[in-house]
């Protein structure tokens, strides 16, 4: 299997957003170190969810970029796209690796060593860690772990981390000091005025 690539774009669905604008933006930039991940609002039909996913599969290719999909697997098998994402609320990350198969990629959100090993035994191949700081993307989070909590589950386990929540160029060098492979980011991305250099920064910031 390839090397997960660091810089890792979630799909903002939300009113006035345009998530394939920022993709367009962000992937000549970050080429294969660029991971989409297609996250739609929970209230997104499958068809919605489909011809995003669709979309971003086709954009990533000429690229070499990733492109996963968020917890509805059978869009990430319909599409063809490399893999997905669960969490506490989705299918079991064992059930998931069962889903997608043995050569997908398949990352869980894991917030505590126990629970970040857990899921690596059960099959994923990457960690979505956080929330590292505060963010605003996403309601109902528990309290942001920081860089010390990063390090805890990466300390733990032996696929890579990324680091997700209220991450900015600037937080980068802490979390990757911790022990992230890579970022995940939402706002960063999508409410740039920039995203072409918005993504150089995060870029040379993960990768220097
Ligand atoms: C890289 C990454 N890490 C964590 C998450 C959060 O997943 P989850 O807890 O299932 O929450 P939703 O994104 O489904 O609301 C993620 N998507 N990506
Ligand atoms: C979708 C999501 N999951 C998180 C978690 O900690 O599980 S934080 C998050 C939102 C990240 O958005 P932004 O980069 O704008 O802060
Ligand atoms: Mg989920």
């Amino acid at each position: 299997m390839p090397s997960l690539g660091r810089l890792h774009l979630i799909t903002d669905t939300r009113p006035g957003r345009d998530p394939l604008a920022v993709l367009r933006a962000a992937l000549p930039v970050a080429r294969a170190e660029l991971v989409v991940q297609v996250r739609v609002e929970d209230d997104a039909t499958d068809r919605e969810a489909y011809e995003l996913a669709r979309r971003v599969v086709g954009l990533c290719r000429p690229y070499g970029a990733t492109c996963l999909v968020n917890d509805r697997l059978h869009v990430a098998l319909a599409v063809e796209a490399a893999g997905g994402h669960v969490g506490a609320e989705d299918l079991p990350v064992a059930a998931a690796r069962r889903v997608l198969g043995a050569d997908a990629v398949l990352g869980a959100t894991a917030r505590e060593p126990g629970g970040a090993a857990a899921a690596v035994a059960a099959g994923a191949s990457y960690l979505g860690v956080g929330p590292c700081h505060a963010t605003t993307t996403k309601a109902g989070l528990p309290d942001p772990i920081g860089p010390a909590g990063v390090r805890a589950v990466a300390g733990a386990v032996d696929v890579p981390v990324i680091a997700i929540g209220g991450v900015t160029a600037a937080s980068v060098p802490a979390l990757r000091a911790a022990g992230a492979h890579g970022v995940a980011v939402v706002g960063a991305l999508s409410a740039s005025p920039d995203p072409a250099r918005t993504t150089a920064e995060l870029i040379e910031a993960l990768t220097c």
